[in-house]
């Protein structure tokens, strides 16, 4: 198990402010060190108050690229699609938004298949990897299902993939695309960012559990050799 640190925060304003300026940084070193960014961040409500803050930042904002951790296979513009969320914040600030998703495709495996072959052609590793999680444990959109070992164990090289939950999740019932376990591993920086007593507990007793948890998240971190920061505001 890696080394975990907590990051306590009154309310969502607090955290974000906190963690939009960790982000900063992050972008601000890899685009000294290397000329551009690459990270990727989480869908669902508990970001968004970071993505406005981040928004804010002066940043050499065309050197970024953002990659969604994870999203819903539905229509571009649907409210339950990660990277519109994600693209409607930072595109107009000149970002380059690579969506996982592919309308065409012909099923989840095929859209997880599309996602990693475009992920092939971006720099690698991820500079910085932020994941959120659902009060079920899930993250990105490692969730339990007929996906889940492959999500987790699949090839070192395989960025993304398709994944159906089984059960579906009922805040967004839909087959998914998430990065691979190897590629949220690799990244050069890890962090977490939650809300509320619930799924405090929920992390606490998958950290506790470790490997053998049924939690996915529970599974991801133990096997990742970064230090992860986690940030979780009470409200
Ligand atoms: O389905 C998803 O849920 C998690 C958690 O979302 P939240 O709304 O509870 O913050 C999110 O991290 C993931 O990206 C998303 O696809």
């Amino acid at each position: 198990m890696t080394e975990i640190e907590w990051w306590e925060y009154d309310d969502a304003a607090e955290m974000a402010d906190a963690v939009a300026g960790d982000v900063q940084f992050i972008i601000e070193s890899a685009i000294d060190a290397r000329g551009a960014a690459v990270i990727a961040l989480p869908g669902g409500k508990t970001p968004l108050p970071i993505y406005e803050k981040l928004a804010k930042a002066k940043l050499d904002w065309k050197r970024v690229t953002i990659v969604p951790t994870d999203d819903r296979l539905v229509p571009m513009g649907d409210d339950l699609s990660n990277v519109t969320g994600i693209a409607k914040v930072f595109l107009p600030k000149g970002a380059r938004v690579l969506p996982l998703t592919s309308e065409k495709a012909a099923d989840y495996r095929a859209a997880g298949r599309a996602a990693d072959a475009r992920l092939q052609d971006v720099h690698w590793p991820l500079d910085l990897c932020l994941l959120g999680m659902g009060t079920d444990g899930h993250t990105a959109s490692i969730f339990p299902g007929p996906d889940l070992d492959e999500a987790l164990q699949g090839p070192k090289e395989r960025r993304a993939l398709g994944v159906m939950p089984d059960p579906l999740p009922p805040e967004a019932p839909v087959a998914r695309v998430t990065l691979s376990h190897s590629a949220i591993a690799s990244s050069r920086a890890l962090m977490i960012a939650i809300s509320g007593a619930k799924k405090r507990e929920v992390l606490e007793r998958a950290i506790s559990e470790g490997a053998g948890s049924t939690l996915p998240i529970g599974r991801v971190l133990s096997e990742v050799e970064l230090p992860v920061d986690v940030h979780w505001s009470e409200s």
